[in-house]
C-alpha cells in the first residue's frame, strides 16, 4: 500500500471533495497523488440536510467555485431537479441561482467527478492524529475501515485497501500538506428532545479521538450546534390543496460548461492576467512554473450536452399555524435548546421552528417548503421546520400543517452539536498559522452551509498543493470574490454562531455578480491551473461575444438615439435587447439615423438564431448578454468602486510578517496589541478590519513595519 502522498484531504464532504479535486487537478501534470481518507467514501458528496444548492449569495459562491473549475456547479446541474433564480425582480448584484437536487444523484456524481481523477485514492478510514515533524504537519495516522456502503459479501470494494487487509490496522501516511475537513462529525452529539446519540449524520458515527489531537498542537477549539427537519412520506401527503411552487420557465445552470456544446478543447493558452492577489511580492514569478492542464477527462461528461440533465419536479408551500405555534410554546421545556440540553449557539439565520416561534412570536404563520428529495424515493424534506424537539411533537407539528394531516415522518428532525476550530487561527488560505502543513476547511471552521464548505476547500485544496511546492500562497481579496469576503471575515472576525454567507456581507456586492463570476475569476483559476483547455476556450468565446455586444450597442442607434443610453433606460432588460438582437441587421439600421451606412455597426454581431423555448445558442447569448447589460446598469458605480479599492489596495498588500511582534510596537495601545496578537492578520488591510483596532493603531503599525 502506498503511505506517500503529496496531498492528503480528510473528510469528504462538500469542502474534501472540492478540496481533492482542486489537488488532483493540480498534482496531475507532474504525476503527483493524492488521497481523501473518509469515514465512509458511499456518503462522499452527501447533503447533509436540505437537498439544494445556492440560493442568494450561495448561488454567488457556487458560480465562482465553478468559475475557479470547482466541481459543485457540475455536480449540481447534472442532478438538479428544479431550478430557479432567486430574487429574479431585483437587480442582478443579489439575484440568486438556486437548485433542488436529487440528493442521492448529487452524491453520486460528486463520486463520479472524484472517480475521474486517475491520481486520487479515495481510502476509508478516521484519522485520529497528525505526523508532525519540526513543527509542521507532514502526515496522518489513521484506522482503516471499510465504510458503511461496504457490500460485506465481498472483499474487494476498496481495491488494494481490502486487498492488503487495512481494516482496524493504524496506519500512518504522510504528504506534503494535509487539508482537515471534518464537518459536523468531530466529538458529534445528535439531539431529538430527550434522546442523545453519538453521530454527525443520522446512522453514521462521530470522530472523537481528532478533537484532541487538535488541542495537543495547541489549537482551541469551539462547540457549535445545527438542525435538520423532519423528512415525509410522499404518498401520505395531500399535495392537492397546496400551492405549487415550480421552477423557473427557462433554468439557468450553474456551470460555464453546462450546455458548453461537445466541449472540444481549442489550444489553450495561460491567462494574461497576473496572479498578484494572495502573493506577497507583487511581481511573483513562480507562477510561471506551474503546468497548465490540458482537459480535465470525464468532468463535463454528464452536462456538456444537455441542459436540464434530470426531470424536472415541482415544490410545495404549506405553512404552520396557531394550532402548531401553541404546540411548540408548550413543549419547549422539552427542547434541547431551551431546556439547557445544548447550551451552544446555533445558526441564527436558518432558525429552527421553536427559535422562529419564540424569536418571531407576533407571526401566527411560517412557510414551509416541500420539497422532494430525489427521483427514485419518497422522502419530502419540510423546508422551514428544522427543529430537535421530540418525536412525539414533531408528529403533532407535521400534522398540523395542511396537507400533512396523515403525513408519515420517515425520518426525524434533529440537532447536532458538533467541535471546530475558531478561524482566526487560519490564515486566508485555510492553512493554520500554528502548525504550517496543515489547512483547515469547511464547518471545522465555524461555517454552516454546503457552498461556504466547499468554497474553504477549493482555497486549501489549491493552497496546500502552493505550499507543498513552495509556491507563494493564493488569496481573494473581498472585492474579487464571495470567497474572498468569506475568507476574510473568518480570519477578522470570531463567529459566535455557524456562519452563513449574505449578499450584505459583501461591501463590494455590485461587482460581485453571479453573472460576472468567470470574468474575475476564470482568469485566475487559469493561473493556477485549475481551469483546463475546454473551460478557458469557452471563457475565451463568451469574452469575445461580450465585446461584439458591447460594440453593437456603442454603435447603434435606436429611434435616433444611442442605444447605449436606451439599454439604461427603465423598462428596458434582457428582454427587449435580445428582441432588438434578433432582428436582422438591415432593420436595426433603419432604425438609426446616425448609423445609416456605418459599416461596424452592420458588421455587429449576427443575431444568432434561437428560439424562445431555448436552446444552447440562446443560453450563450442569454449569459453574454446578461453580463453585458449588469456591466453597463453599474458602469457609474463600478468605476467608483475601482477607485476606492485602489486607493485601499496599497494597505491592503502591505504584509505582516508571521512572526511580527505587536507586544513590543512602542506606542500601540494594550488593547489593540491583544486583538491584533490573537488573530495575527496577514495584511495591514485585515488590521484595519478587526474590532477594537482602530485606525490610529493600523498608523501606528504601518510605521513600525517600516511603511
Ligand atoms: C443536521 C444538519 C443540518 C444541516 N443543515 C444544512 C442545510 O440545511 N443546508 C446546508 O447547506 N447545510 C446544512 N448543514 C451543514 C452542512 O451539512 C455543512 O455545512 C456541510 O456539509 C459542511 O461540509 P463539510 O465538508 O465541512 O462537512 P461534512 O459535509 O459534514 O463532511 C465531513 C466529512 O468528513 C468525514 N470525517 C469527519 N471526521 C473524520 C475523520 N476524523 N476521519 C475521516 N473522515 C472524517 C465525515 O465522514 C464526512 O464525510 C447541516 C448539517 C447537519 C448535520
Ligand atoms: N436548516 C438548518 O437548520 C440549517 C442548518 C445549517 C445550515 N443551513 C443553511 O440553510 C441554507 C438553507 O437555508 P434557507 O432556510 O434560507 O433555505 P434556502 O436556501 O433553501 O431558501 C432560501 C429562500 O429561498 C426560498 N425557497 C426555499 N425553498 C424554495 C423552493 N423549494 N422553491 C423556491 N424558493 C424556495 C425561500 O424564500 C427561502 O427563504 C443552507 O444553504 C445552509 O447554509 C440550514
Amino acid at each position: 500500500m502506498r503511505t506517500d502522498y503529496d496531498i492528503l484531504i480528510i473528510g469528504g464532504g462538500h469542502a474534501g471533495a472540492e478540496a481533492a479535486w482542486a489537488a488532483a487537478n493540480l498534482t496531475a501534470p507532474t504525476g503527483g497523488r493524492v488521497a481523501l481518507i473518509t469515514m465512509d467514501p458511499s456518503k462522499t458528496g452527501a447533503m447533509s440536510c436540505n437537498p439544494a444548492i445556492g440560493g442568494l449569495a450561495k448561488g454567488q459562491m457556487v458560480r465562482e467555485i465553478d468559475a475557479l473549475g470547482g466541481l459543485m456547479g457540475l455536480a449540481a446541474d447534472a442532478t438538479g431537479i428544479q431550478f430557479r433564480v432567486l430574487n429574479i425582480s431585483k437587480g442582478p448584484a443579489v439575484q440568486g441561482p438556486r437548485c433542488q437536487n436529487d440528493k442521492y444523484a448529487y452524491a453520486a456524481e460528486v463520486q463520479r467527478l472524484l472517480g475521474t481523477r486517475e491520481n486520487l485514492d479515495i481510502l476509508p478510514g478516521l484519522v485520529e492524529d497528525f505526523v508532525v515533524e519540526d513543527g509542521r504537519c507532514v502526515g496522518v495516522v489513521f484506522r482503516g475501515g471499510h465504510g458503511q456502503g461496504h457490500p460485506e459479501e465481498t472483499q474487494d470494494c476498496c481495491g488494494e485497501f481490502c486487498a492488503i487487509d487495512a481494516v482496524d490496522k493504524t496506519i500512518t501516511l504522510r504528504a506534503g500538506a494535509v487539508v482537515l475537513t471534518t464537518g459536523t462529525f468531530m466529538r458529534a452529539l445528535m439531539h431529538a428532545g430527550e434522546q442523545k446519540t453519538e453521530g454527525g449524520r443520522i446512522g453514521e458515527g462521530s470522530a472523537v479521538g481528532i478533537s484532541g489531537a487538535l488541542t495537543k498542537l495547541g489549537l482551541d477549539l469551539g462547540r457549535l450546534k445545527t438542525g435538520t427537519p423532519p423528512r415525509l412520506a410522499a404518498e401520505s401527503i395531500d399535495f392537492s390543496g397546496l400551492e405549487v411552487q415550480p421552477g423557473d420557465e427557462h433554468p439557468t445552470p450553474f456551470s460555464e460548461m453546462t450546455w458548453s456544446g461537445d466541449g472540444s478543447v481549442s489550444e489553450g493558452k495561460p491567462a494574461d492576467a497576473k496572479l498578484r492577489r494572495g502573493s506577497d511580492a507583487p511581481n511573483d514569478t513562480s507562477l510561471a512554473a506551474v503546468p497548465q492542464p490540458r482537459a480535465f477527462e470525464g468532468a463535463y461528461d454528464k452536462v456538456a450536452n444537455r441542459f436540464p440533465v434530470a426531470e424536472q419536479r415541482v415544490c410545495w408551500i404549506t405553512h404552520t399555524n396557531a394550532e402548531s405555534h401553541d404546540l411548540i410554546r408548550n413543549n419547549l421545556d422539552r427542547a434541547p435548546m431551551y431546556n439547557g440540553q445544548i447550551e451552544t449557539a446555533g445558526p441564527r439565520y436558518c432558525p429552527s421552528i421553536e427559535d422562529k416561534v419564540v424569536r418571531f412570536a407576533d407571526r401566527t404563520s411560517h412557510h414551509v417548503f416541500l420539497e422532494p428529495e430525489s427521483l427514485s424515493t419518497n422522502e419530502i424534506y419540510c423546508n422551514g421546520i428544522s427543529t430537535s424537539l421530540p418525536i412525539d411533537v414533531q408528529k403533532k407539528i407535521v400534522h398540523a400543517l395542511p396537507g400533512c394531516e396523515n403525513a408519515v415522518i420517515l425520518k426525524p428532525g434533529y440537532a447536532v452539536e458538533y467541535d471546530m476550530v475558531w478561524p482566526h487561527q487560519i490564515d486566508a488560505t485555510c492553512m493554520t498559522k500554528r502548525v504550517p502543513g496543515l489547512f483547515l476547511a469547511g464547518q471545522i471552521n465555524g461555517t454552516s452551509g454546503y457552498e461556504e464548505a466547499a468554497g474553504q476547500g477549493l482555497i486549501a485544496g489549491v493552497n496546500a498543493v502552493r505550499y507543498m511546492r513552495g509556491q507563494d500562497p493564493w488569496r481573494l481579496r473581498r472585492d474579487e470574490a464571495y470567497l474572498g469576503v468569506m475568507m476574510d471575515d473568518l480570519v477578522t472576525k470570531t463567529p459566535r454562531e455557524p456562519y452563513r454567507m449574505f449578499t450584505s456581507r459583501a461591501e463590494h456586492r455590485l461587482l460581485l455578480r453571479s453573472d460576472n463570476a468567470d470574468a474575475r475569476l476564470t482568469p485566475v483559476g487559469r493561473d493556477l491551473g485549475t481551469v483546463d483547455d475546454a473551460r478557458w476556450s469557452v471563457f475565451e468565446a463568451k469574452q469575445q461575444r461580450i465585446a461584439e455586444l458591447n460594440k453593437w450597442i456603442d454603435s447603434t442607434q435606436i429611434d435616433g438615439k444611442p442605444m447605449s443610453k436606451w439599454v439604461n433606460s427603465a423598462g428596458v432588460g434582457l428582454e427587449q435587447v435580445w428582441t432588438e438582437l434578433r432582428k436582422p441587421a438591415d432593420a436595426q439600421l433603419r432604425r438609426g439615423s446616425d448609423a445609416q451606412g456605418d459599416a461596424s455597426c452592420a458588421a455587429a454581431p449576427q443575431p444568432r438564431a434561437f428560439d424562445d423555448g431555448g436552446d444552447l445558442e440562446a443560453l450563450r447569448e442569454a449569459r453574454a448578454l446578461r453580463a453585458v447589460l449588469a456591466n453597463r446598469q453599474y458602469a457609474g458605480y463600478i468605476d467608483r468602486s475601482r477607485r476606492e479599492i485602489e486607493r485601499l489596495s496599497e494597505s491592503e498588500s502591505i504584509p505582516v510578517p508571521t512572526d511580527f511582534d505587536f507586544n513590543a510596537v512602542p506606542g500601540l495601545r494594550n488593547e489593540a496589541a491583544a486583538v491584533l496578537d490573537k488573530f495575527r492578520p496577514t495584511t495591514l488591510g485585515q488590521a484595519g478590519r478587526l474590532a477594537g483596532v482602530n485606525p490610529a493603531d493600523v498608523m501606528i503599525v504601518s510605521v513600525a513595519l517600516g511603511r
